[in-house]
């Protein structure tokens, strides 16, 4: 049995002091963490204090984005290195809002997950199809190779303990949802990538959050299904009740 993750995608929402509120709002409210992975991935200026602020609760601290380079000239950019000096404990790899604005590419998030990992910081690696693939029926094979592309070079005891995150590029911010069974058949699709690369043990360890317009009102579907362990969450995450509604419905599911 996977533990399911909850994981709020702040993007770039939210001023300091209301970061700051939100985390006072949940910290005393989460379901225990053997039932629920809660996790907060907020702007890159807010961590070290919202890693403070949360420090006796259970509600980790993730960012959105990083470089792979621990140190260097590239203004702008926070490394791996650095976000491990503040104790952050995920980052966000992959997001289809960095791929389309940012030019992220599958080898530069691939050097990604690698950097991550050396510094004990767990990836949650986006992928997920257009609107365009999916019509024409390559929704499966697009993530397959986004997936392949990310994964390269790892071994099976290291990508256990990362986290994917099946996102349609449609569904996000849309109020669009996949259905719980299509979401479901492109983790399971995803889950099969992972046990032809590895084998069938590190294929069930590996959780797979399903994220594109995930409410309180269609999260227990989701949760219900075989391959769903979880949700990355943008609109949804950014009032502590609808927050905690969906932390409480993976803890139940
Ligand atoms: O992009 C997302 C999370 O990373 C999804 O955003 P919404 O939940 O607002 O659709």
């Amino acid at each position: 049995m996977r533990k399911p993750i909850i994981a709020g995608n702040w993007k770039m929402f939210k001023t300091f002091e209301e970061a700051i509120q939100f985390v006072d709002a949940v910290q005393d409210k989460l379901p225990s963490n053997d039932k629920v992975d809660a996790v907060v991935c907020a702007p890159a200026l807010y961590l070290p204090t919202l890693v403070q602020v949360a420090s006796e609760s259970e509600l980790a601290i993730g960012a959105q984005t990083m470089h792979y380079e621990n140190e260097g000239a590239f203004t702008g950019e926070i490394s791996p290195a650095q976000l491990a000096s503040v104790e952050v404990d995920y980052v966000i790899l992959g997001h289809s809002e960095r791929r389309e604005y940012y030019n992220e590419t599958d080898e530069a998030i691939n050097k990604k997950v690698a950097a991550a990992l050396a510094h004990n910081i767990v990836p949650i690696i986006c992928c997920g199809e257009t609107l365009e693939e999916r019509e024409a029926g390559t929704t499966e094979q697009k993530v397959a190779g986004q997936i392949k592309a990310a994964l390269a070079r790892f071994e099976a005891q290291q990508v256990e303990h990362m986290v994917i995150a099946y996102e349609p590029i449609w569904a996000i911010g849309t109020g669009k949802t996949a259905t719980a069974d299509d979401a479901n058949q492109v983790c399971g699709a995803i889950r099969a990538v992972i046990e032809e690369l590895y084998n069938a043990e590190t294929a069930n360890a590996v959780r797979i959050q399903y994220g594109g317009s995930v409410k309180p009102d269609n999260i227990q579907e989701l949760l219900s299904k075989e391959h769903i362990d979880g949700a990355l969450v943008g609109g949804a995450s950014l009032q502590p009740e609808s927050y905690l509604t969906l932390l409480e419905a993976a803890a139940n599911a």
